[in-house]
């Protein structure tokens, strides 16, 4: 079953087109990373599909319906971000309270177990709370309350190493247990990769891909060797990323889809093949230039 469709997705705020065109569609019991650079438009789209903003146009659809102040869909659906509030009158029992009688499938007894392993005391107000506390009780929420769709954006954000370990390990263990659709974003994939199965990478506002992890683990291909080489390999594909070693000698990324033949003949030429790790592939794809960081230092 689709959970969420969107087609021809745009949001333009004022004169920033902040959405682009964007369409996929996620079914059910999978856990999706959404990935992107600092203004991707990640939060926009997980606001839009949570109900909290309208599209400019085109489509979407969450449990087939659309989700702007739809009280279905807000029923079986979590938005956890940094800035969830709640009525400062409240501790956060009463808050877990408050949520139970909304979110009909939440474990408070799990939610209890996962305040007492984190520290955190039933009687505190949210207010009170430091910036990784507050992430972590508004964590524990959004796992516990068990919706049939769970949508994290940057939930670690302000906790520290362990706290995030731990959170990421609770949800999946969570997640085998009770299996539901869960769609979180992060800039960094490499905390989050080892519990997804599949990643949504948007670039500019811009779907860049959407695949499952074993496939990104596959996408691409690292060669390296002399420069004249690599220049030569490098003519006849498109580079996703290059750089220079020094001492006449050349690093670059490209798609892979070399033939057994081709594997042999760069081998022979003393080129070293290798893979690239997931979580470099989505830096070297949504950087602005095929240099990167480097490319700001390059005077030829
Ligand atoms: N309320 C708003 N008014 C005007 N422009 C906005 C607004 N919210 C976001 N934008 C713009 O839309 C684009 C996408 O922003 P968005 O917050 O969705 O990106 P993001 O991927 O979540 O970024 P980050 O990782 O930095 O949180 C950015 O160019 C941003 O400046």
């Amino acid at each position: 079953m689709n959970v969420i469709e969107c087609k021809g997705l745009t949001k333009v705020y004022g004169k920033t087109k902040a959405l682009n065109d964007i369409s996929f569609t996620l079914t059910e019991n999978k856990i999706t990373g959404l990935i992107g650079r600092n203004g991707a438009g990640k939060t926009t789209l997980l606001k839009i599909i949570s109900g909290y903003l309208k599209e400019t146009s085109g489509e979407v659809k969450v449990f087939s319906e659309s989700p702007f102040n739809n009280l279905k869909v807000s029923a079986n659906l979590i938005f956890v971000n940094e800035e969830m509030s709640y009525p400062g009158s409240l501790n956060l029992g009463e808050i877990l309270k408050a949520a139970a009688t909304f979110y009909e499938n939440l474990d408070m007894e799990l939610a209890e177990r996962l305040m007492n392993y984190f520290s955190l005391d039933l009687r505190q107000y949210h207010t009170s709370l430091s910036k990784g506390m507050r992430s972590t009780f508004n964590t524990i929420v959004g796992i516990s309350s068990r919706c049939a769709l769970t949508v994290y954006d940057e939930p670690t954000s302000g906790m520290d190493a362990g706290v995030r370990k731990d959170f990421y390990r609770a949800l999946l263990k969570d997640y085998i247990a009770y299996p539901r659709t869960i769609l979180l974003s992060s800039h960094l994939l490499n905390e989050v990769e080892d519990i997804l199965e599949d990643i949504l990478l948007i670039k500019s506002g811009e779907k860049y891909l959407h695949m499952a992890m074993g496939d990104l683990k596959e996408y691409a291909i690292a060669l390296s060797g002399r420069s004249v080489s690599i220049t030569k390999w490098a003519e006849e594909r498109k580079v996703i990323f290059q750089k220079s070693l020094g001492a006449g000698s050349s690093y670059i990324v490209v798609k892979n889809d070399l033939s057994a033949l081709e594997i042999e003949q760069a081998r022979n030429e003393g080129i070293e093949l290798m893979p690239v790790s997931a979580d470099d592939l989505c830096v070297y794809l949504t950087n602005k230039t095929i240099g990167g960081i480097d490319d700001v230092f390059s005077r030829s």
